[in-house]
């Protein structure tokens, strides 16, 4: 079992952004000068969107080879393509549109209207077989050096929901999820085991509907209640909060 979960506490949303931010370049910094490449799992959300739009104001960014990093997500909302709804829209329009990166090494989930048409199976068996070819040796999932996740008022991470299919899913790597709670109710998602295979896993959420989540994650929950406290990396699990969304978490010390 990893390590327990770090916590990081910043004052407001908006140095919960900034300070998410500044640590990712420098985590994409520090992974290019150990391996000359970087890979990091984005996230959809509105905190996870936010955290991309500060990457730009960090000094630090040119510093990065960004034709360098390996960029995929860990869920889609399985939408047409250019929706303005699909996790891959809002990351283009906030950070990647706006960096030298590598366009094939932007791994996309596929749009509900690309290769395989309305058939989110499909792209799910399709984001699997990519990151199989992606992944070192015989492993089935590439060695993220960083995955973000948002976390949901219900605990929901990625789209893994409680006591869902994807959150019993244990040999698949990426799955399809229908009927989702949170809109649009079709998408395709990283699974935990995936997750799991990262070096370090990032859960970043703020706001007060987020803390009775936050605290049952980080208070021992299971992660079929409360998936996002099953979002652990193999050398490093931090979660990313500000004061409201961490009220209720077990001695955390505040920023
Ligand atoms: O596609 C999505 O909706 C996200 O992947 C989802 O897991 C999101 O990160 C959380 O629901 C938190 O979203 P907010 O940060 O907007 O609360």
């Amino acid at each position: 079992m990893t390590a327990a979960p770090q916590v990081v506490v910043l004052a407001d949303s908006n140095s919960l952004a900034a300070a998410t931010a500044a640590r990712l370049v420098t985590a994409i910094i520090d992974a290019q000068a150990a391996t000359g490449s970087a890979s990091v799992v984005l996230t959809g959300g509105r905190t996870g969107t936010a955290v991309l739009a500060q990457v730009l104001a960090v000094p630090a960014k040119d510093a990065v080879d960004w034709s360098r990093v390996d960029f995929y997500w860990g869920d889609e909302r399985f939408l047409p393509a250019g929706d303005p709804d699909r996790n891959e829209t809002q990351a283009r329009e906030a950070f990647l549109d706006h960096l030298p990166v590598d366009p094939a090494r932007v791994h996309v989930m596929e749009p509900s209207d690309g290769k395989f048409g309305d058939d989110p199976d499909a792209a799910a068996e399709a984001y699997a077989r990519l990151l199989v070819a992606k992944a070192p040796g015989e492993e089935t999932v590439p060695a993220f050096d960083v995955c973000l996740l948002g976390v949901g008022e219900e605990g929901h991470t990625a789209s893994i929901f409680p006591d869902s299919p994807a959150v019993h899913e244990t040999d698949r790597t990426v799955v399809a999820v229908r009927d989702c709670p949170k809109p649009p109710p079709t998408r395709v998602s990283l699974t935990l085991p995936a997750i799991r295979r990262s070096r370090e896993v990032w859960l970043l959420t703020g706001g007060e509907s987020k803390a009775d989540a936050v605290g049952l994650a980080l208070d021992g929950a299971t992660e079929v209640d409360i998936p996002a406290a099953g979002a652990r990396g193999r050398s490093r699990t931090v979660w990313l909060l500000d004061k409201a969304a961490a009220a209720k978490a077990p001695g955390t010390h505040r920023a």
